[in-house]
């Protein structure tokens, strides 16, 4: 698991350190990760053209004292400095030292020509987007050729939270110190900070532990293990699903067929499709009565295609008087946002997953800071807020977080929905891990299958079915995770 660690956590730990540290050790320690990465990045030092936007901060320290090592090491580095009177003063003598070439925003950048380009010209200080002429550098280091480097965090990205109040430098790579920041992850932040690479600058013993976290495929590989000797049909959770209608039984297909395909024991089917779920899926138990007809199972999935007429409402409310977990979906959610009682503080968990429209029915837009809105949510129905997007963020009532790491654009697709409700009803019904977990699982599988299924060209929601068994024997054999996957 990796833990999301906000701007206050990180600077409350540099604090401990720094008072245990010589003066300038954690720069140093910051800085020679940077250069390791540019030099990866560059392949060669000697000739390479490096410019560094430098601010007036700690952070243009950062960018001048690794300008330094690369120009050490034999790169033509040109410091920018934003503000000349107040950048770093032993970044910026390190750097004339090792043959640095230093400018003020007028001056001659390079910025056409770089090989690569740093943003050292805010971190984890920084308040509301960039300014000019920052926003112009930036500009115009995205339009040219360099690589485009963030030192920390793209400047003009909400450390946080992610938000992007105007102008932000737009980053291939992020080189982060200490922890993994929430605003590298999520929201628009996390287009602007391209692929993270974390630096150990040793804070770990000293970071509070984090209230938001990314699973990784080793993570989620504990929750899909293989089925023991003793298992049967039944100890494997039994799904219940309503979902679907006569007219369109699609999503209710979609949603058995996840189900199944996740974790093969028993999904049974309550409702009007049951036709169509019988053709498609005859491993399913079918019922066209009501939920209370359908047998004993350990968690339902309601809403794909229900409808939201008076039927509908009558079956989701029996399946939320229920004491097992639910999965709140789509037409649930419709129903749900108009009386939040049937969802407020159920004794078993219950799981809802709106998108952004799908949220804003409750009341609130979702707005720039996604983890706080699901928060936000989740603590006001005592729920697990699953909240869709790009990098999808799970939040449980007492704040604890998730953030997706798997998302593929590729899953913006009529029906993907009704496969992650079916693969969250699946890890569900087992009753562990938690709901959150579950949940954050469910999100990372769904996007590793998006990933698979979408390999060799677009792909629609039955692709995602299909692939389900390949994704979770590739979650399986992965031992390691990683922040963003070739796929994302
Ligand atoms: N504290 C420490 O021990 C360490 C800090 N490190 C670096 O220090 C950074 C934090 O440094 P600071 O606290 O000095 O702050 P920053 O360097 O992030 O920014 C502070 C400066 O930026 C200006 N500023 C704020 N918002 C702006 C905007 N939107 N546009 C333009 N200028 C803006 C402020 O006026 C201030 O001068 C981290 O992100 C990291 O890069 C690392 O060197 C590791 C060790
Ligand atoms: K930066």
């Amino acid at each position: 698991m990796i833990g999301l660690s906000t701007a206050a956590e990180v600077r409350a730990a540099e604090d401990v350190l720094l008072a245990r540290t010589r003066e300038g050790v954690l720069m140093q320690r910051a800085a020679t990760g940077l250069a390791a990465v540019c030099l990866r990045l560059l392949g060669r030092a000697h000739g390479a053209r490096v410019t560094a936007l430098v601010g007036a901060g700690n952070n243009g320290g950062d960018a001048l004292f690794a300008g330094a090592r690369l120009a050490a090491r034999g790169a033509r580095v040109t410091a920018v400095l934003l503000d000349p009177d107040r950048a770093h003063p032993a970044g910026l003598a390190a750097l004339r030292r090792a043959g640095g070439r230093v400018t003020g925003p007028e001056g001659p950048d390079g910025l056409d020509r770089a090989d690569l380009v740093l943003d050292g010209v805010v971190g984890t200080g920084g308040r509301g987007g960039l300014r000019p002429p920052a926003a112009h550098l930036a500009a115009r280091a995205a339009a040219g050729p360099g690589v485009t480097v963030a030192v920390d965090v793209p400047s003009g990205v909400d450390a946080d939270t992610g938000a992007v109040d105007g102008e932000a430098f737009a980053a291939l790579h992020t080189v982060t110190f200490g922890a993994v920041k929430p605003g590298l992850v999520v929201g628009d932040g996390r287009g602007c900070a391209g692929t993270v690479h974390l630096v150990d600058i040793g804070l770990g013993p000293h970071l509070a532990a984090p209230r938001a976290h990314q699973l990784t495929d080793a993570d989620v590989a504990a929750h899909l293990q293989p089925p023991e000797p003793g298992d049967d049909k039944y100890s494997r959770g039994v799904v219940g699903v309503v979902a679907g209608s006569a007219v369109y039984p699609g999503a209710a297909v979609l949603c058995t067929g996840a189900a199944l395909r996740t974790r093969p024991g028993l999904v049974r089917y309550a409702g009007t499709a049951g036709d169509g779920v019988r053709a498609a899926w005859p491993e399913a138990i079918v019922t066209d009565g009501r939920p209370s007809d359908a047998g004993r199972v350990q968690a339902w999935v309601a809403g794909p295609g229900m409808g939201t007429d008076d039927d509908a409402r009558a079956t989701l409310a029996e399946v939320l008087a229920t004491d097992l977990p639910v999965v709140v979906d789509a037409d649930a959610l419709t129903m749900a946002a108009r009386e939040p009682d049937l969802v407020r503080d159920r004794r078993a968990p219950t799981v809802l997953t709106p998108h952004d429209r799908e949220f804003a029915r409750f009341g609130v837009p979702v707005g720039a800071d996604r983890i706080g809105a699901a928060r936000r949510l989740a603590a006001e129905l005592g729920a697990v807020v699953l909240l869709k997007g790009d990098a999808t963020v799970v939040a449980g009532p007492d704040g604890t977080a998730f953030v997706n790491a798997t998302g593929t654009a590729e899953l913006a697709t009529a029906g993907t929905g009704d496969v992650l409700a079916g693969i969250l009803g699946a890890l569900l019904a087992t009753g562990t891990p938690p709901a959150e977990t579950a949940a954050a699982a469910a999100a990372h599988l769904h996007g590793r299958t998006g990933q698979l299924a979408s390999a060799r060209g677009p792909l629609v929601a039955s692709d995602l079915v299909r692939h389900l068994p390949g994704a979770v024997g590739l979650v399986r054999g992965s031992a390691t995770g990683s922040l963003r996957d070739s796929g994302a």
